[in-house]
């Protein structure tokens, strides 16, 4: 199916991401030999010439989009689909194996991965969360009881004094994701976030991307919560095998997407 996207004038719109024919190729080093079957030994024998013990995997095949500012865009697509592996290559973090990606400035990435110590006081994460995204000690300051707030982590007991190792992987998730969210990003790519909070703090992101877009950066989402991607977006690429199947306005390519995966 080729992709369609329905625009409003070009001249009204400021491209902020363009992905021109990308593939993304993982090469995997060390992968198990998977001694003793047959097939293995006959796959090993038909191998011979090859790089020996080097797998490629081709996890993004030739996508090609643009993103403008105000545009919230889900990235939906079954598992393995690829959508981490766009999400981290828009983010800098993979190069292309072929095609190139442009970016207005550097888009963040906001992940379930983003480091922060375990060691020490969420307290200290946020001050240091802060200042790695470049924000100055008095934003820092400014912002610190809000990103507490929004993380919801102190409604149960005083959590932000103690260190990060004794939190939940929800509350490590919203705190992440509170830090990420204090900045006003021109780019802000989440990958799942939403998916780990409850219903309240899913809630407090969503209204956070809604003002992140109103103040017109860019926003991508990845997430398997048809919900709220609906919620949150209004166009939706969706990948499937590494391929951008369909590519849209979010009602439409979610209406194909639940036919296709019968949900
Ligand atoms: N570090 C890696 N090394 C090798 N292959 C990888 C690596 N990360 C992902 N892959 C492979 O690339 C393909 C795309 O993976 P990716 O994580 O981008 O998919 P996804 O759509 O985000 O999946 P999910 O919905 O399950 O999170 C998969 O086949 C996966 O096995």
């Amino acid at each position: 199916m080729k992709p369609q996207r329905q625009a409003t004038p070009a001249e009204s719109r400021t491209p902020t991401v363009i992905a021109d024919g990308v593939h993304i190729v993982y090469r995997v080093t060390g992968a198990s030999s998977g001694k003793g079957s047959a097939t293995a030994a006959l796959s090993r024998i038909m191998r011979r010439g090859e790089n020996p013990g080097v797998r490629e995997v081709h996890a993004v095949k030739g996508v090609s989009f643009t993103a403008y500012k105000g545009e919230a865009i889900g990235l939906i697509g079954t598992n393995g689909s690829g959508k981490s592996t766009l999400l981290r290559a828009v983010a800098g973090l993979l190069p292309c194996e072929q095609g190139r990606i442009y970016t207005d400035g550097q888009p963040s990435l906001m992940g379930v991965n983003a480091a922060l110590m375990d060691d020490l006081t969420g307290e200290r994460n946020v001050t240091l969360g802060c200042l790695a995204m470049g924000m100055s000690r008095e934003q820092t300051r400014e912002r610190f009881d809000d990103i507490v707030d929004f993380s919801g982590i102190n409604e149960k007991g005083d959590f932000v004094t103690l260190p990060m190792r004794t939190y939940s992987s929800g509350m490590r998730a919203r705190l992440r994701f509170s830090i990420g969210a204090a900045k006003d990003h021109d780019v802000l790519l989440i990958d799942e976030a939403l998916a780990t909070g409850d219903r309240a703090f899913q809630k407090r992101s969503e209204d956070r991307i809604r003002a992140l877009r109103a103040q017109a950066g860019t926003v991508f989402l990845v997430s398997h919560n048809n919900k709220s991607i609906r919620d949150t977006c209004d166009r939706v690429l969706w990948l499937e095998r590494g391929e951008l199947r369909m590519d849209g306005p979010t009602e439409q390519v979610l209406e194909a997407y639940e036919k296709f995966t019968g949900k």
